[in-house]
């Protein structure tokens, strides 16, 4: 039994931390918003009403009470405002697990990367792929992938999360794995206007498969192994975010698509969406290294504004005829 310290009560943070209860560990979640600490505290989750929160898991607004409590954190916050809500606590000789997905807008720095500079001497894991919140709260089967650089931590954090439906495989590429979970939501994005306007399931399989080829491209150059884009955390989360209405990446798209403005799709979906601001760092990291991402170009355009049908149509026809791989 372990003390884990979970950062962030959002649907992720909260799927998690009814897992590790379940896995009879000591979950402490911190959270700012007063709602989601009181509704944990009275042994209800906040978000799913037919799932049954087990005994085990407490909650605060006060962050240090967390980070003093945990032999683990969990990280579970938006990638954007992590580095604001960690900037005055000390982390140095903390195992420290990521489960947020993105990269941060100012700075194009993965999750692993934000850490490392607020605290030199942490250690960064991340557990990525496949994985809707609303299921894991659920107990439905789920296999995600954990990296980092300490093959006894990585096997002491799989033994804390792993279960018969929640599998665990581990990996030493956090660079791939942090990226495949990044990236794959821009992707989402284009997958959901594209069956907005209507494109068909043609279109959305092209799109996923160009889409990852974008996604070894740029992760390659960033320092990740090809294949760990084909495992969980890159095409494995790709096909599960780019084929859902579940996830919130591919419904702003598919509500783009459908012609509303952003603001009103983010309002109307009500919850972090990372794609939105990782697709910033996508095209500045693409411009800076000299990289090919026409998919995600397309998406930065779509939501500065431009028509999806014009996008869509650029897209599709700008290209000159090439060979598949090349
Ligand atoms: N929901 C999923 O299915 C899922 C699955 C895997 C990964 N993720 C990732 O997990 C991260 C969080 O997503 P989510 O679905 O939990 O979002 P969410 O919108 O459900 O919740 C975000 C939570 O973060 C809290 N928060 C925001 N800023 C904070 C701060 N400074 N201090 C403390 N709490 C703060 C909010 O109060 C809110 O409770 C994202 O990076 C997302 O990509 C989500
Ligand atoms: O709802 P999304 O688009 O943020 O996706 C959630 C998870 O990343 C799926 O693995």
């Amino acid at each position: 039994m372990a003390r884990i310290g979970v950062l962030g009560g959002g649907r992720w943070g909260t799927a998690l931390s009814l897992h590790l209860a379940r896995q009879g560990h000591q979950v402490l979640v911190f959270d700012i918003k007063s709602e989601v600490v009181e509704s944990l505290r009275r042994g209800q989750n906040p978000y799913w009403e037919d799932v049954d929160t087990p005994k085990g898991i407490d909650a605060t607004t006060e962050l240090l009470e967390v980070i003093g409590f945990s032999q683990v954190l969990l990280l579970a916050l938006p990638v954007q405002s992590i580095r604001e809500a960690l900037k005055d606590v000390d982390l140095n000789g903390k195992k420290v697990v990521s489960a947020s997905k993105g990269l941060e807008v100012e700075t194009s720095l993965r999750v692993s990367q934000i850490l490392k500079e607020i605290s030199p001497h942490c250690e960064v894991m991340c557990l990525s792929g496949p994985s809707f919140a609303r299921e894991v709260a659920k107990g439905l089967p789920t296999a995600v992938v954990l990296a980092g650089e300490e093959e006894e931590s990585l096997r002491y954090v799989q033994s804390l999360f792993f279960s018969p439906y929640f599998r665990v495989y581990l990996s030493t590429d956090l660079v791939g794995v942090e990226l495949g979970g990044s990236l794959k939501n821009v992707v989402a994005i284009a997958c959901g206007v594209s069956d907005g306007l209507g494109f068909g399931d043609n279109a959305r399989a092209a799109l996923i498969t160009r889409g990852l080829a974008e996604m070894v491209r740029l992760g390659e150059k960033l320092g990740a192994k090809r294949e760990t884009f084909y495992g969980l955390s890159g095409l494995g989360d790709l096909v599960l975010t780019a084929t859902s209405s579940q996830s919130r990446n591919y419904t702003l798209g598919y509500l783009l698509g459908k012609g509303h403005s952003l603001s009103s799709a983010l309002e109307k979906i009500g919850q972090v969406v990372e794609g939105v601001h990782t697709v910033m760092a996508v095209v500045k990291l693409s411009q800076e290294l000299d990289v090919r991402a026409p998919i995600s170009y397309a998406v930065y355009r779509l939501l500065q504004g431009e028509d999806p049908l014009q996008v869509a149509h650029q897209l599709l026809m700008n290209p000159p005829p090439h060979r598949e791989f090349e």
